[in-house]
């Protein structure tokens, strides 16, 4: 049996995201894991998330930075603490700013391996860093500010 990933341990109410979400039957429901430092995402984007034919579509690269960087952010509070990822209390984070830069075309029909590192964790925000690598070449590189989540969110 493999290692559970960190999305195992989002409860139900908060597993229908697009990316990361278990329940979402129509998403990318990555899984992320550590590995020593850094946590690892592997992901096949499929034919409909082409670009420009053979290539992958930019926008599915962000998705993939954004879930495995907050996924990553709530293993990094919990990993600090010591806790395992089923205890109390939970940490759930969102994104608050997504940065990423392509820096060369990534191919289709090959795994993509997402690598994130923790660069800070200042208060309720940690800053996670990660590079997409098509057949052991970077082709994208991302930042994300994650934001722990507020009791109420999304009440105005
Ligand atoms: C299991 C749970 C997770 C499952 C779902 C994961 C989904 C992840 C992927 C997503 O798509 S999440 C959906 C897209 N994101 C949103 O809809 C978030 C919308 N924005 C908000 O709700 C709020 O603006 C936010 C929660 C991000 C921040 O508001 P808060 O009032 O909670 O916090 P605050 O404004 O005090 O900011 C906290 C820290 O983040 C920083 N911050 C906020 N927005 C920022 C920004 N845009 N860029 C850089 N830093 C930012 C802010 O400066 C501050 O840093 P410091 O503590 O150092 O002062």
């Amino acid at each position: 049996m493999p290692e559970p990933a960190f999305q195992d341990y989002y409860p139900e109410n908060v597993s229908h995201c697009y990316g990361c979400g278990s329940l979402n039957a129509l998403g990318l429901r990555i899984r992320t894991r550590w590995e020593g430092d850094e946590s690892v995402t592997r992901f096949t984007p499929r034919p409909e998330h082409t670009a420009i034919p053979g290539f992958v579509y930019g926008g599915l690269l962000a998705s993939l930075v954004d879930c495995h960087s907050t996924g990553t952010a709530a293993a990094a509070m919990y990993r600090q603490e010591g806790r395992a990822m089923d205890t109390l209390p939970a940490y759930r984070f969102v994104t608050a700013s997504l940065h990423v830069d392509y820096l060369a075309p990534t191919p289709l029909g090959v795994e993509l391996e997402v690598r994130g590192r923790v660069k800070r964790i200042e208060g309720r925000k940690v800053v996670v860093e990660a590079t997409v690598s098509a057949l052991g070449k970077v082709t994208a590189r991302g930042e994300v500010v994650a934001a722990q989540m507020r009791e109420g969110f999304g009440q105005v």
